[in-house]
Formats: structure tokens, sequence, C-alpha cells
């Protein structure tokens, strides 16, 4: 009884001295922009905004509501501000350097990619080290890869030919295709030969290890509102960095190889560390190798789920997947770009889906974001511009960007591959790199990898469906729906990330 009473005073203790601090250094400046109700002090909106099943359940409904710009509450009682209104977004996405990630996730960012990872690595030295590895990501290198991006693709088709006629978690098949992928295309090695300790810390970092809680919503809070707050301590850090150790490692063993090869005259593949090699860009072997957690976390369950969400929604409409299927067969050039169904299908897999759904953002510095049009106050005023000051929290809300109705045309909440290819799309200003999606950012930090992504999901997409059908699986409800786990997944209402399809083997 007195340790329950000691605990519950302790408790009291430390919440009244949080609420004290964050007192002293309440902000103001989102205070007049209306938003919805909190309905608590600890967490505000953001458990609704985070973990609602299915993921944008408050949030959608928030967007109409209030617009593209309205205010949240974050966590112990502080003003944040969401926009998905495009100069804004834009404006948040140019200057990187004035709208920086929360400190945990930098601090996330550094243990897995170490100091050399461009993830990691800020101003000047972002900017030449991007320019250096891009080299091996423009459409011409993309284009190079192709013949490594159909072997992997065969590769998941024939491992999905054992299991023809019957009911298979497609999560499991499409996982270990696209880390395939990026081990066999950027550092030819087979995922065999991958060390077994690697791939398992990659699925826990990915999986269970950043996946949204209350207690990572209140971490993150908390690191935002004291930065100096030494939260790396945490053991899931200690993974994140044992995850960059081993892959370090195994892509310095990779360079070295290859230059030795190069250095005698040899053929030192056609994978991505190959072609830089090859290039003589500015970039040392260890700046290379340094890029090879970040590449194998950032490219492998982004497009696994982008890939799997596309099957799902093909598993509930035949027909769209027979017009899909009909093009792939008529394929007559070896270039997936002349395919308008099957890129419309990647585009609106991509819109309804992006990995990163919200992109959480703090302001270094006092500052203003200009806005495309203005909005009214709680006091009926006028603003186009949204004053901020240092430590302000932005969320740059990625899908509810891409359910804006005037852009993406009626029934935005729809999965509607067609929309890409009638017309309804208008594409407005450019924001993000590809179809003016968000789905990769935009910026100086866009995904580095897009156009490899893209090509990846071209050849698994037109392997899969050219050889297979999708179905649902008879015995079981259709009650999947999208969740934010480490990126946004697919999951049951267990919160398990399963796909149950019937695949069917076409002869
Ligand atoms: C559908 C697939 C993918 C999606 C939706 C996606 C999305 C994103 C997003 C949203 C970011 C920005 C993260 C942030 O700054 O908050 C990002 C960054 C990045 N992505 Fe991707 N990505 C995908 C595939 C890939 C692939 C296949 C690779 C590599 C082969 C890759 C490599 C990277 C790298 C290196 C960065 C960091 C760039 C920087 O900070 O300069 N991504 N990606």
């Amino acid at each position: 009884m007195n340790y329950l009473l000691a605990f519950t005073s302790l408790a009291v203790a430390v919440t009244v001295y949080i609420a004290a601090l964050v007192l002293c250094t309440r902000k103001v400046s989102f205070r007049a922009v209306p938003g919805p109700p909190s309905p608590s002090w600890i967490f505000g909106n953001m458990l609704q905004l985070w973990i609602s099943s299915p993921y944008g359940k408050y949030e959608f409904a928030w967007l109409k509501q209030y617009g593209n710009v309205y205010r949240l509450k974050g966590c112990f009682g502080g003003d944040c501000l969401m926009v998905s209104d495009p100069r804004a977004v834009q404006h948040l996405l140019n200057n990187v350097d004035t709208f920086r990630k929360s400190p945990l996730l930098e601090k996330a960012v550094y243990a897995l990619d170490g100091p050399r990872g461009v993830q990691h690595v800020q101003g000047e030295e972002h900017r030449r080290l991007r320019t250096a590895l891009n080299v091996a990501f423009t459409a011409s290198a993309v284009r190079q890869y192709q013949e490594l991006f159909e072997n992997v693709a065969r590769k998941i088709s024939s491992k999905l030919e054992a299991s023809s006629e019957s009911v298979v978690d497609i999560c499991q098949v499409i996982g270990p295709g696209t880390l395939a992928a990026i081990a066999e295309v950027v550092l030819d090695r087979s995922v065999e030969e991958l060390d077994e300790e690697l791939v398992h810390l990659l699925s826990i970092v990915l999986g269970e290890g950043t996946r949204q809680t209350p207690s990572s919503v209140i971490a993150n809070a908390l690191s935002t509102l004291f930065p100096q707050l030494n939260l790396s301590l945490l053991p899931a850090f200690g993974l994140l960095r044992k995850a960059r150790k081993l892959a370090t490692r195994l892509g310095t063993q990779v360079i070295e190889e290859k230059a030795a090869a190069l250095e005698r005259g040899m053929d030192p593949g056609n994978d991505l560390y190959a072609y830089l090699l090859r290039q003589n860009t500015t970039l040392t072997k260890e700046d290379i190798a340094s890029q090879t957690c970040v590449l194998l976390a950032a490219g492998t369950d982004t497009t696994a789920n982008t890939l799997t969400f596309g099957l799902l929604e093909l598993a509930r409409n035949p027909e769209l997947q027979e017009k899909i299927r009909k093009e792939i067969h008529s394929m007559t050039t070896s270039s997936y770009d002349n395919k308008p169904l099957l890129n419309a299908l990647i585009k609106e897999s991509l819109r309804m889906f992006p990995a990163e759904a919200l992109a959480e953002r703090v302001a270094v510095l006092d500052t203003v974001i200009p806005l495309t049009e203005s909005i009214s106050t709680m006091a009926g005023e006028h603003i186009d511009h949204i004053p901020v000051r240092k430590g302000d929290v932005v969320f740059i809300g990625v899908a509810s960007y891409q359910r804006d109705k005037f852009r993406w045309g009626e029934n935005p909440d729809k999965f509607d591959p067609l929309r890409w290819v009638d017309g309804r799309v208008k594409q407005g200003e450019a924001i993000g790199p590809y179809a003016n999606l968000l789905s990769f950012l935009g910026g100086p930090r866009t995904c580095l990898g897009w156009r490899f992504a893209v090509m990846e999901m071209q050849t698994i997409f037109s392997e899969l469906l050219g050889n297979f059908s999708f179905a649902l699986a008879e015995d079981k409800p259709d009650d999947l729906f999208a969740q934010m786990g480490g990126t946004l997944q697919p999951s049951d209402p267990n919160g398990q990330k399963v796909v149950p399809l019937r695949v069917t083997h076409l002869l």
C-alpha cells in the first residue's frame, strides 16, 4: 500500500514538474488558428493523429471540417500546426535547415545512418553527398538496373508458383522480395548471403521497433520540449546502432571487392555500388559503404507496403485487375513507361497509401509559413502567413494533401487508378518529384531512391500480375485497413500486418 502511495505521489510530482516546465516555455503562435477540441491534456490530439484505426479516421474528417491548415493540440497542452496547403508544404520542404525532423527522429536517424549517412548529414555536407550519390539514381542509371530488377521479380514469382491455388500472406512474399531487390540491385548480393542477424535486426527496426504507441508519442513530445534529454540510451537505439554496424561492414566488403575488380581491369558488376565506383565521383569508399544501412532501411518496407496495398486493392477489384493484366500481356517494348494502366496503379497506390503519411517538423527559429489561400482565425482575422516560433511543431499532412479533390478529382477517398488516365487528376504546381505526389516528399530531401522504387514496382507488378491472379480469401472477412507502423502498412483488426490473398497461377 505504501509502495502504491509512493508511486502515485511520484507520478503526480513528475506530471506537475512537466506541466510547470511546459507552461514556462509555452508558445502562443498557433492559438488563433481553428482546430478540433482536445480529448486529453497529456496526449492532446496526438493519439487520434498517429494511432487511429484506420489511419486518418480523425485526420480526414478534420481536413473536411477545417480545411488544409488547422491547429492541433500536442502533448501536455501545446499547440501544433497541421498543413496540407500546397504553398505551405512547399515552403516547409524547401527550407530544410529551418524545419527539421523532431529531435527524437533525428537521434534515431543518426543511430541508424551514422555520422556519414545521407539522411543524417545536414547543410553543405548533405548537398555534397546527395549530388554525388544522385549519379546512381538518375533515370539513365536506373534503366541500367532493369535486368537486375527483372531477375528479382522472377524470383518472387517462382516463390509464389509453389503456393499457387492457396491462400498466401502476401506480406511474407513481398517484404523479402523488396529486401532482395536492394541486396541484389544495390549490393550485388543475394538475400541468402546477407548476415542473418542484420536481416533480423532490420525486421525489428522496420516493424515493432518503429511502431507508434502512446509511449513513443510521449517520448517524441518530451524530446521536442526538452531536446537536451538523452533518449538515445533507450534499448531501441542500441538495435539501430547494431544494424548500422553490420550493414556498414557488409557495404565495406562489397566496395572493397568491386574496387579490387576494377583495379584488375575486371567487370565489377551492373549493380548500383559498382555503378558509383565506375562513375569516379567525389565519394570515398567509406562514403559509399556508409549508405548501406540507410538504403536497406529506407528502400525495403516503403516499397513493400506500396506494392502490397496495390495487390490488395486489385484483389478487391477483379475487373480492374484484368484490365491491367491485359495491358501487361500486350507489352511489346521493354520500357515500362509506355504502360498507362500499370503506371496509374503505381501512382494510385502511392497516392492512397503514402509510406510517410505524416511528416513532423520542428522550427529551429522564429519564421513565417506562407499559404496559398488566406484562412480565418478564431477572431475572424484573415491571414495568409502563419507566424511560427522556434520549437513549434508543424505536421505536413502528406495523406491529407493526397486526398484534396480539387487536385486529384472526385471521390479522392476511393482507390481508383483510372483517375490518372481519364484526365481527372490536375497536376498543378510541382512539389513532389513523381506525378506531383508527396509520397516521396519534395525539396532537397526528396527520397533519393524514388526512380529506383518506381522501376522496382513496375517490374514486380508486371511479373506478378502477368503470371498470377489475386483474390480475397473467401473464408476471411475483408476487414484490412491502413495503419501507421514504422511506415503506413496494411493491418488486420488485431493490429497484425497480414494480407491473406488467394493466388492462382495463370498458365
Ligand atoms: C515506395 C517506395 C518509397 C517511398 C514511398 C519512399 C519515401 C521516402 C520519403 C517520404 C523520404 C523522406 C523522409 C524524410 O526526410 O522525412 C525518403 C527518403 C529517402 N529515401 Fe525513400 N522511399 C521509397 C523507396 C526508396 C528506395 C527504394 C530507396 C533506395 C534504394 C530510398 C532511399 C531513400 C533515401 C536514401 C532517403 C534519404 C534522403 C535524404 O535525406 O537526402 N527510398 N523516402
